[in-house]
C-alpha cells in the first residue's frame, strides 16, 4: 500500500517548480542573496472600477507558521527522490524577510505592489505561490461583494454560499471575504465562530415537506424558534405560503417575534411587491421580506428598477464563487536582486504588451488625496526613497499614454503600504474584521462615484512618479542592449 503522510504544515502548498528552483539556488549558494518580490494583479475583475484588497490575515499565518514538517521532508525524501543534503537544509528554512503590505479591506488597482517581500531569495520563492493562491481568492471574492452591496445600499446582504462554494477553505474565506467587502452576516456558523461574524437564516424547503404542510412546519418552527422568517414558496407563495405565515403568526402572537418571510423563487419583483402588501394589511407592516435564488448584483439591480420590496438578500453561489470571474490573476514578480558583490540590482521583466512589462524596484504605493474635496486624485506610485509629500506640484502622468497627466496642488500624500514583518518578526497589529470592514467602507468614500459605478466606470488613474518611470526605461534600455549584443556574437 502506497506511504500516507501526515498533511501538518502548508509549506509543501505550493508548486515543485519552487522547489526545485530553491535546490538550483542552495547547491549554487545564492539562496540567501537578498531578494524583493511584489505581489500584483493587472487587470481588475468584474469590469469593476476597484478591487478590495484581502487575504491578509491568512499570509500572515501562513508565514509564520512556514516550515517544512517532518513528513514533509519524508515525502520529498522518499516519493520525491530529493537528496538527504538539500532535506538538511529544508528542515531549517523559516520565514526571514520583511513584508510590506496594504491593509485588509484597502482599496486596490491594477499594477500596484499589494504585498512586498524581501528575504532570501530561496525563502521568498517557496512561499510565492501559497501567498498568490490566498490573495486571488480572497480579493476577488472581496471585490465580487462590493460590487453587490454598492448595488443593495443600505439592505442588508447575507452570505449563504457555503453549499455552493469550491470546497470548505473557500466557503470559510471567502465568507470572512465577503464581510470585508460589506456583507452584513452569514449563514456559516463556523465562519461566525472563527471569525466572530454575525450568523443569521431561516429554514429549507425540506422542512416543509417534511411536516408535508406548511402551516405545521411554521407551527412546529416557531414553536421552539423566536425571530421567526418562514420559507413561502415551496408549494404557492401567494395562496399558501404567505396565508400559512400569516396565520401561524395571529395565533402565536407576542409568543414569537414574527420576523417576516423568504422568497427562493418565481417572479421577485411581482411577488415580493404583493406579499408586501398582504404582510402590511395583516397587521405586520414591519416584517421584512428576504429573496434568495442566484441573485447577483445585476438581478438586483434589474430588481429594485421593477420596485421589488426587498428587505434582505441572501445571496451565495454568484458571489463566492465568483461566478462570472473565476480567478483574479495577481502576479508576483521578482523587481530586484542582491548580486555578488551584494548590491542590489534592479530586475525587469519584458513584455511585447507594454502593459505587460514589469515595474523594476522597490516601490511604494501613495493615495493622492486632495485636501479640498477630500477625494482621491489617483495612486503614485514612486521608488523606495521618494516622498511625494515633500513635493508643492505633483505631475501625475498615465504609466503607458504619458501624454495624459495632470498637476496635483493641496494634497496629501498617504503611505499605503504598512510594516508586517521586519526581518521575520511580526511587527503588526490585526485589526479586528469589523474594522477591516468599516476601513473599506471609509476608504470607498474617497472615490468618486465614476468609479464605483458598476458598469464601465471610469479608469482610476495609478500612475508612476518620474523616477520610477525613468528607471523603468532605463532598465528597459539594459536588456535591449544585452540582448542585441547577443544577437550579434551569435549572428553567425
Ligand atoms: N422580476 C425579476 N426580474 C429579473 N430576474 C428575476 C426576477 N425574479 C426572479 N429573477 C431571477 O431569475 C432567475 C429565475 O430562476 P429560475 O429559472 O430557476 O426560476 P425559479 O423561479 O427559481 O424556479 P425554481 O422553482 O426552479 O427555483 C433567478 O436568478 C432569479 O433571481
Ligand atoms: O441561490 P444562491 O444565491 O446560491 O443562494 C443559496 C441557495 O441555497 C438554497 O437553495 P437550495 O435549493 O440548496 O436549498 P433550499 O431547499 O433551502 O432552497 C437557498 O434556498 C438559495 O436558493
Ligand atoms: O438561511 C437560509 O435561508 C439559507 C441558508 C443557506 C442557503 N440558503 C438559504
Amino acid at each position: 500500500m502506497k506511504k500516507q503522510y501526515l498533511d501538518d504544515s502548508l509549506a509543501l502548498h505550493t508548486d515543485l517548480y519552487q522547489i526545485n528552483m530553491a535546490e538550483t539556488y542552495w547547491e549554487d549558494n545564492v539562496h540567501e542573496r537578498k531578494a524583493v518580490f511584489e505581489l500584483f494583479f493587472r487587470k481588475l475583475p468584474f469590469g469593476n472600477g476597484y478591487a478590495v484588497f484581502a487575504g491578509l490575515e491568512r499570509v500572515i499565518d501562513f508565514l509564520q507558521n512556514f516550515h517544512f514538517s517532518e513528513s514533509d521532508i519524508n515525502y520529498l525524501r522518499d516519493d520525491c527522490g530529493y537528496k538527504e543534503d538539500f532535506l538538511d537544509y529544508l528542515k531549517t528554512v523559516r520565514f526571514t524577510g520583511t513584508v510590506r503590505s496594504m491593509k485588509e479591506g484597502e482599496i486596490v488597482f491594477g499594477n500596484e505592489p499589494l504585498i512586498r517581500i524581501e528575504a532570501p531569495l530561496v525563502e521568498a520563492q517557496l512561499i510565492e505561490t501559497a501567498i498568490l493562491n490566498i490573495v486571488n481568492y480572497q480579493t476577488l471574492i472581496a471585490t465580487k461583494a462590493a460590487r453587490i452591496k454598492h448595488v443593495l445600499g443600505d439592505a442588508t446582504a447575507m452570505e449563504f454560499g457555503t453549499r455552493r462554494a469550491q470546497e470548505m477553505d473557500a466557503a470559510i474565506w471567502g465568507t470572512r471575504a465577503a464581510i470585508i467587502g460589506g456583507f452584513d452576516a452569514t449563514s456559516n456558523v463556523r465562519a461566525g465562530k472563527m471569525f466572530n461574524i454575525p450568523i443569521a437564516g431561516t429554514h429549507a424547503h425540506s422542512m416543509i415537506q417534511a411536516y408535508r404542510d406548511e402551516y405545521t412546519a411554521f407551527h412546529k418552527y416557531a414553536r421552539r424558534h423566536k425571530d421567526c422568517v418562514f420559507l413561502v414558496d415551496t408549494y404557492n407563495t401567494l395562496k399558501s405560503g404567505v396565508p400559512n405565515a400569516i396565520k401561524v403568526a395571529n395565533e402565536l402572537g407576542d409568543k414569537i417575534n414574527f420576523k417576516g418571510v423568504r422568497l427562493d423563487s418565481g417572479d421577485l419583483a411581482f411577488l415580493s411587491k404583493k406579499v408586501r402588501k398582504m404582510l402590511d394589511e395583516a397587521g405586520y407592516p414591519n416584517t421584512k421580506i428576504v429573496a434568495s435564488n442566484d441573485l447577483d448584483e445585476s438581478t438586483i439591480m434589474n430588481l429594485k428598477q421593477q420596485g421589488a420590496q426587498i428587505d434582505i438578500w441572501g445571496i451565495g453561489t454568484k458571489l463566492i464563487t465568483a461566478y462570472d470571474q473565476p480567478a483574479l490573476g495577481a502576479v508576483y514578480k521578482l523587481v530586484s536582486i542582491e548580486d555578488e558583490n551584494e548590491t542590489m540590482l534592479d530586475t525587469i521583466k519584458i513584455s511585447g504588451n507594454p502593459e505587460k512589462v514589469t515595474t523594476p524596484g522597490l516601490k511604494r504605493v501613495y493615495r493622492i488625496i486632495n485636501r479640498y474635496t477630500k477625494k482621491s486624485e489617483g495612486d503614485y506610485i514612486t521608488l523606495e526613497h521618494e516622498d511625494p509629500q515633500n513635493e508643492e506640484v505633483l505631475h501625475m502622468f498615465h504609466p503607458v499614454h504619458t501624454f495624459i497627466s495632470k498637476y496635483v496642488r493641496h494634497f496629501d500624500a498617504v503611505d499605503l503600504h504598512e510594516i508586517i514583518f521586519k526581518d521575520g518578526k511580526f511587527v503588526y497589529e490585526l485589526p479586528s474584521l469589523q474594522k477591516i470592514r468599516s476601513y473599506t467602507e471609509s476608504q470607498l468614500h474617497l472615490l468618486w462615484d465614476e468609479y464605483k459605478r458598476t458598469l464601465h466606470p471610469e479608469e482610476y488613474p495609478v500612475d508612476l512618479s518620474e523616477a520610477c518611470y525613468q528607471n523603468k526605461i532605463d532598465n528597459i534600455k539594459l536588456v535591449k542592449e544585452k540582448v542585441e549584443t547577443f544577437i550579434q556574437e551569435h549572428s553567425d
